[in-house]
């Protein structure tokens, strides 16, 4: 299969390029050839967007919302097929791949709720018989840079937001995950999107993802992905004088007090920690732990973690699939050796399975080190990856400290049954997401997703707040005193 851009309603390309290759990360299995496109790709799909946007303002809002009505309904009818398609790109479990197609339809109906809302306000004017009111004005053409380790649902709460508010939208997805893509394209196509609305185009970062920053036409971008690639985005948009809204990397804890139910504890770090293999912006990749419960909490994590099953995704029995390449395996594993060269413990796993072979999956096994110390290069590094490091604390006072002591803020977990301790730990933990009692993944679409320092630059995808990138807030003053007012001078 070929999967080419998706432009103003058609699958269509300029001049001759080259294809790359989309493998399965838990067999080798090739599934597609991917288009590795040009900036005049991007011309052409910048064009279209602007072109269909101009009439798309003018729809009216919830009549734009009822084309994610049907793309939700679509969504919710194909979910099994686009489930099988994701585990098969991504290596995530199908039971996880389902979910994360469910992200997306609820994006689809919670976004189409807010066509019959985007509130404005309307407020008092300091002056007699004139009337002011606040609104959200759509921005634009955006462009949609996302990550591969949720190739769809990342992009649901970015375009969906975008469209209802009257935006148009071109989207590069990862080129490890296209197909994804592909397969939403079919579903805006076939849930009557006008031409132009949705555009897709495929590609490599430094040429399709730079092309949209540079465009003039282009007037946001949206970005997921790494604190490093993030960094790049910001000072190229920054130089376009650009909005721009990114989603980056996290280092995220989970907190354990001696008062914590350890059963409860080590659900919520198993689960955060391995699932997705680790490969979760919200992965959480530190257990905080009080000293009291240290060994104990080490010895059920190690039994629990036997009955970890490893392999392809699409076997329902399965807990956790393989990483996304062999570049991925490769990092993690240098990390497990950074670990030992520092000092750590390393109590289970540390092991490449199947000598990362493409044809037996790149899998990588469950892996524990303990005794080790907050400013050690696995307690502070995004691995992405099944990697969990203990670092033992005194109290909660110290475990805060920890879980801050990074330059990432996106999730984190405190486990305990002491609310003076829970709250605060809310207050405290400078973090965008914070989980009392369940691990460190989780988040639920109608509420804002982002994080603090290194993960974030202010903005939130999903929830209300995702509308604040996708608008401009426009302020509208009726005078109807039929004389002219002057604001701060005709008030006395
Ligand atoms: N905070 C969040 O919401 C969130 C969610 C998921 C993943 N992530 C992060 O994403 C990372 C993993 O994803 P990844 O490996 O795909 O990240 P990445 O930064 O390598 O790539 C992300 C996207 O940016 C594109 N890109 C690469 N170079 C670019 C450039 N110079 N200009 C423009 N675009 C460019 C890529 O092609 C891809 O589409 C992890 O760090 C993870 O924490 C964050």
């Amino acid at each position: 299969m070929k999967l080419t851009n998706f432009i103003d309603g058609n699958w269509q390309e300029v001049g001759e390029v080259e294809y790359t290759a989309v493998l399965n990360p838990a067999n080798g299995e090739h599934l597609a050839e991917v288009r590795m496109s040009t900036k005049e790709d991007v011309s052409l799909a910048v064009a279209a967007a602007v072109n269909a946007q101009k009439k798309w303002a003018l729809v009216p809002a919830p009549k734009r919302a009822d084309y994610l009505y049907e793309i939700g309904r679509l969504m919710k009818e194909k979910k099994e097929h686009l489930a099988q398609v994701l585990t098969k790109e991504m290596g995530k479990v199908i039971e996880e791949g389902r979910g994360e197609v469910q992200e997306g339809i609820d994006m689809a109906y919670y976004m189409a709720g807010e066509g019959r809302r985007l509130f404005g306000e309307t407020t008092p004017s300091e002056l007699a018989d004139k009337f002011a009111m606040s609104v959200r004005a759509p921005i634009g053409v955006v462009g949609l840079i996302t990550p591969w380790n949720f190739p769809v649902a990342i992009a649901t709460w970015k375009s969906f937001p975008a469209i209802v508010a009257g935006n148009t939208f071109i989207w590069k997805p990862a080129t490890e995950t296209p197909m994804m893509a592909y397969e939403m394209a079919k579903i805006f196509d076939e849930a009557g999107l006008p031409a132009g609305v949705a555009n897709i185009v495929f590609g490599s970062g430094s040429e399709v993802g730079t092309a949209l920053i540079e465009h003039q036409d282009v007037k946001v971008i949206s970005f997921t992905g790494s604190t490093e690639t993030g960094r790049k985005v910001a000072e190229l948009g920054g130089r376009h004088l650009k909005k721009v809204s990114l989603e980056m990397g996290g280092k995220n804890a989970v907190i354990v007090m001696e008062d914590a139910d350890l059963s409860l504890a080590v659900e919520g770090i198993l689960w955060s920690a391995f699932g997705t293999a680790g490969q979760r912006c919200t992965a959480c990749s530190r257990v905080i732990v009080h000293k009291d419960v240290k060994k104990e909490l080490e010895k059920m994590l190690l039994e629990q973690m036997e009955s970890l099953t490893i392999g392809d995704g699409l076997d329902e029995s399965v807990k956790i699939g393989p990483v996304i390449n062999k570049q991925a395996l490769e990092k993690i594993h240098s990390y497990t050796k950074i670990g030992q060269e520092e000092g750590a413990n390393l109590l289970v796993g540390g092991n490449i399975l199947n000598e990362g072979d493409l044809e037996k999956g790149f899998y990588y096994a469950p892996t524990l080190f303990t005794n080790v110390t907050p400013t050690m290069r696995i307690a502070q590094e995004e691995i992405f990856g099944p990697v969990v490091s203990l670092i033992e604390v005194s109290s909660l006072e110290e475990a805060i400290e920890v879980n801050n002591g990074v330059k990432f803020g996106l999730s984190s977990s405190i486990f305990s049954k002491d609310v003076n301790k829970i709250f605060r730990a809310q207050r405290d933990l400078d973090t965008g997401i914070v989980y009392v009692n369940a691990g460190t993944t989780g988040a639920e679409i109608h509420l804002p997703f982002g994080g603090t320092k290194g993960t974030g630059n202010g903005h939130r995808d999903s929830g209300v707040a995702a509308l604040d990138v996708y608008t401009e807030w426009k302020s509208i003053y009726v005078d109807f005193s039929g004389k002219l007012q002057r604001a701060q001078i005709d008030t006395e």
